[in-house]
């Protein structure tokens, strides 16, 4: 089977071209091969590669900018996943797609389930609703993966920010009021070969079965079991690393930033757990990256 892989340098990107191996050829391909913000490119690279999969991590991740750059940031996030979408419909292709958190408002303190109204509180998550609601209305196959504050040990991300500058400083003031499930590349991409791997058991030499994923596809939460604040990631981040530094709790009014974020963030991953079994808590999995 082949397989296009998109943003291969980014933090879930990177961990799939490895999850993905055993599944069949992957094509790996960064911004310089295929830019999603050059629609025709996009269509272009997914005509010349024909997959029968693409897993498209690839994304405009930057929260605050993409207040000041919405269009930039709905091109790369809707509009490219639609022309994905649209172009496997063709193929008879599947689309296995990553969304977030932050497309809901994040009012309600309890955990939120796939079906659970949407209503994004900021530009990046608007933008990734349009994405879903793209792929959606494409009539390709797809599965669609919200996760939430993913980390890794490689590019740009909240541990590796609060690593550097708990060493660089003696306090670290953290909003505590943000709840959510900080959750590890390297998970995500684990659980996307192993749902893959189902899928594909029952499917045949010729690729997927369509009728797998009528019933099996969609939207799914995965994101680390367990709750915290960005305060109580911090805290375990500092204190695992064994740096000297103090966390102090603050509220997000102590941190203005362009793009408001949601204050109840957490996801339940109940419908994956049931369909595709385990998920580890953020505690467990910090501790595996961290290592
Ligand atoms: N990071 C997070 O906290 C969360 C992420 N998600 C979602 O998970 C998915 C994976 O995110 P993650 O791996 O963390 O994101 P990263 O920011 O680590 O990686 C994003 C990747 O997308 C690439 N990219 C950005 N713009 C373009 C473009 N115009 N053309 C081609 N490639 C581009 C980047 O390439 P380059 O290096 O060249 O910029 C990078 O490889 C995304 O869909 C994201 O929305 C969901 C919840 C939380
Ligand atoms: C650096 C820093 C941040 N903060 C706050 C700001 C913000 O409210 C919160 C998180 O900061 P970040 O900017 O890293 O987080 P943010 O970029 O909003 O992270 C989000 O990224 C996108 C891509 C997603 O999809 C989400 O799931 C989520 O992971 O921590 C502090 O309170 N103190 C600090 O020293
Ligand atoms: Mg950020």
């Amino acid at each position: 089977m082949k397989i296009l892989l998109t943003g291969c340098g980014g933090q879930v990107g990177y961990e799939l071209e490895r999850s993905l191996q055993g599944l069949g050829e992957v094509v790996a391909v960064d911004r310089a091969r295929m830019d999603l913000s050059n629609l025709d490119q996009v269509r272009a690279v997914i005509r010349d590669v024909r997959p029968q999969l693409i897993v498209n991590p690839a994304a405009y991740t930057a929260v605050d900018k993409a207040e000041s750059e919405p269009a930039l940031a709905f091109r790369i996030n809707a509009e490219a996943p639609g022309v994905m979408a649209e172009e496997a419909r063709r193929l008879g292709a599947v689309l296995v797609h990553y969304s977030t958190d932050y497309v809901f408002p994040g009012t309600e303190p309890g955990a939120r389930a796939e079906t659970d109204a949407t209503g994004p509180v900021n530009v990046y998550g608007a933008s990734k609703l349009a994405g879903e609601r793209a792929i959606a209305a494409s009539g390709a196959a797809h599965l669609i993966l919200r996760t939430s504050w993913v980390y890794g040990m490689r590019g740009r991300n909240f541990l590796l920010t609060m690593l550097r500058l708990a060493r660089e400083r003696d306090e670290l003031r953290v909003v505590a009021d943000q709840h959510g499930a900080p959750t590890w590349s390297r998970t995500v991409a684990d659980t996307t070969a192993t749902i893959l791997a189902q899928a594909r058991a029952h499917g045949s030499s010729a690729g997927f079965d369509a009728g797998w994923w009528q019933e099996c596809g969609g939207i799914y939460h995965l994101s680390s079991q367990g709750r915290t604040t960005w305060f109580g990631f911090t805290q375990a981040i500092v204190e695992q690393a064994g740096i000297d530094c103090r966390v102090v709790p603050i509220a997000s009014a102590e941190y203005p930033t362009p793009a408001r974020r949601p204050q109840y963030s957490v996801l339940s991953s109940r419908r994956l757990l049931e369909r595709f079994g385990h998920v580890p808590d953020w505690q467990e999995a910090l501790r595996l990256c961290m290592q």
